[in-house]
């Protein structure tokens, strides 16, 4: 794969990004955003906190042009396209560098600020159900380009660079895959790792005030118009009308996307002046998981042909409103309800409401939630269930990171939980017992226990052994991480899920 110089000035000027061309005459054979990965031959992004060190790096190692932004005042040395957006020129120029993979896939993008990735894992299991292994994944979790588990890489962000996303798609179209779902943040727009990126469906799951502060957005306006822009980019949006602000979505929706493209879901309600083309309640429901039924409304709805109960194997009510949302997407891009009902029996999403259950200490959730919205659902699931005893929460707070965040856990845990143990989640370079006062601060319901135990092993120790078997234990925060992010280090942790399994084990024996 190659770009020549002509190609890379015809398309950043095409997209109106190019300020001042450069005199290169050769082609580039490797793109790159980080001087560690330069070799002889590659065009070098310059964005960031790029660090003169980095640029001297790939120079050394054999950058031969470079994409800068105006503001960029060190020595280059080697050609130099001056841009003002150098990481939508990144986008635009990995995606005619990768010989525009989108454009082989049906490409569904999901965003939302919960549930991002359990939709993203219920859509990819169900495409592959359909296509007989032929979709593709990028999440918080994982990237999967195709079924070979060489094919699987560790993820670093919820939505990668423009340049590894391509190189992932690529590598998905030559492993043979028709389909990929991705997770799409509002960092993903603000930063343009997605520009220029069209999805055939685009699913908005919810909105609620996160990642506001530092490196991220300034406030809920900014977080709210960033997550939109999926709107501009989808042929088809499939959008919750429960969410938060809705109305604001909807009339943006309506300006970007024509009627018969937008798909709304709901929970079944008594409310005759709320209209959505898909419903669905719960039949039945337990710890493990439920069945919901699913109606469809109106001609355009009744084309799905997805009328009917449904089983999810995977707990919380929140999950049935990611499925629907993951069978509206996927019917749309040729998915049938079998394939769906088959992957709604089957996903497991790792560290995403993965349920133990145990002989006389109840059930135990590990689950990634770690902000008010997330928790206070998950408890409210648990709490919905007539025969739980005593809720119990094990839950901290990372250090350095989502600081606002703090109160709100504290006040999802006053709400709905009966004991907590607060405990160290990645405590960086901030104190764990700092960060436990500031979520015990909200705690001042005297109902609610409150244990200390820095010791996150310890506390799910605890929490496990004084628990009956009609109580449930909430493992929250961490999913399944296996480090603790310690003073800038990650510190090797057997991750929740194997303490719990563990602990159980010794207090139970095998049977
Ligand atoms: C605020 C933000 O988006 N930061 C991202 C950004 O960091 P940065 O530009 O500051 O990177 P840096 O480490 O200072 O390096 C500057 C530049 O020098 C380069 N470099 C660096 C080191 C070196 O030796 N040589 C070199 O060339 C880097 O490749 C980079 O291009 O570019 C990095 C490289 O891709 C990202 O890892 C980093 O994400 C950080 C880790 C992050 O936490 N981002 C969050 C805010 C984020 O994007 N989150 C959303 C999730 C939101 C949600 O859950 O909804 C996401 O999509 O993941
Ligand atoms: N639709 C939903 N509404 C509220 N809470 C949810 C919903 N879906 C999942 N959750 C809760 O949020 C947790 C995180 O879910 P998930 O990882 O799927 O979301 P996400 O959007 O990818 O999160 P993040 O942006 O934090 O990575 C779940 O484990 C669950 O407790």
């Amino acid at each position: 794969m190659t770009l020549t110089a002509e190609q890379i000035t015809y398309l950043l000027a095409d997209n109106g990004l190019l300020k001042t061309g450069a005199d290169f005459k050769g082609e580039v054979e490797h793109l790159a955003y980080n001087s560690q990965s330069v070799r002889p031959k590659t065009l070098l992004f310059i964005k960031g906190n790029f660090k003169a060190a980095y640029l001297e790096e790939a120079l050394q190692k054999g950058a031969c042009a470079i994409v800068a932004p105006m503001d960029f005042h060190h020595e280059t040395t080697v050609p130099t396209f001056r841009v003002d957006d150098v990481a939508a020129a990144m986008s635009i120029l990995s995606m005619a560098f990768y010989d525009y993979p989108q454009n082989q896939l049906a490409l569904i993008g999901i965003t939302g600020t919960k549930g991002k990735t359990s939709t993203a894992y219920m859509a990819y299991e169900m495409m592959n159900e359909a296509t007989q292994g032929k979709a593709a994944l990028s999440s918080t979790v994982q990237v999967i380009t195709g079924p070979n588990p060489a094919n699987h890489y560790r993820a670093h962000l919820t939505t990668p660079e423009s340049l590894d996303l391509f190189r992932w798609m690529h590598e998905a179209v030559n492993n043979g895959m028709t389909h990929m779902v991705m997770e799409v943040s509002s960092q993903a727009y603000k930063k343009e790792r997605v520009y220029g990126l069209h999805f055939n469906v685009g699913v908005f799951l919810n909105i609620s005030p996160d990642h506001i502060g530092p490196n991220e957005h300034p406030d809920f306006a900014d977080y709210l118009a960033c997550k939109m822009m999926l709107f501009d980019h989808a042929e088809q949006i499939v959008l919750n009308a429960d969410s938060d602000h809705f109305a604001p979505l909807i009339e943006r929706a309506r300006e970007d996307v024509p009627a018969d493209g937008i798909w709304l879901y709901a929970r079944k309600t008594d409310d005759l002046e709320r209209s959505a083309e898909v419903t669905y309640e719960t039949i039945k429901e337990d710890l493990q998981g439920s069945t919901f039924r699913l109606d469809e409304h109106g001609q355009q709805a009744e084309q799905l042909g997805l009328t009917g109960e449904y089983t999810l194997d995977m707990p919380g009510d929140f999950n049935q409103g990611n499925a629907v949302a993951a069978m509206i997407a996927t019917r749309l891009v040729g998915t049938d309800a079998k394939a769906m009902q088959k992957a709604l029996t089957t996903v497991k999403v790792p560290g995403r409401m993965q349920e133990i259950t145990t002989k006389r200490h109840g059930t135990i959730y590990v689950d990634y939630a770690h902000n008010y919205a997330s928790i206070a659902a998950l408890l409210h699931f648990v709490k919905a269930n007539e025969h739980v005893q005593k809720l119990t929460i094990v839950v901290g707070a990372p250090g350095n990171k989502g600081v606002s965040r703090r109160p709100g856990i504290g006040k999802a845990v006053n709400e709905q939980s009966d004991v907590v143990y607060l405990t160290s989640d990645d405590p960086q370079f901030e104190d764990p017992n700092a960060i436990a006062d500031e979520i015990q601060a909200a705690i001042t319901n005297p109902k609610v226990v409150v244990h200390r135990q820095m010791n996150r092993t310890q506390a799910i120790t605890e929490a496990i052994k004084h628990s009956g078997p009609a109580d449930v234990v909430v493992l929250a925060g961490k999913g399944m991480d296996e480090y603790q992010k310690t003073n800038g280090v990650d510190v090797p942790y057997e991750n929740d899920w194997a303490i719990a399994k563990r602990v159980v084990h010794s207090l139970e024996g095998d049977k």
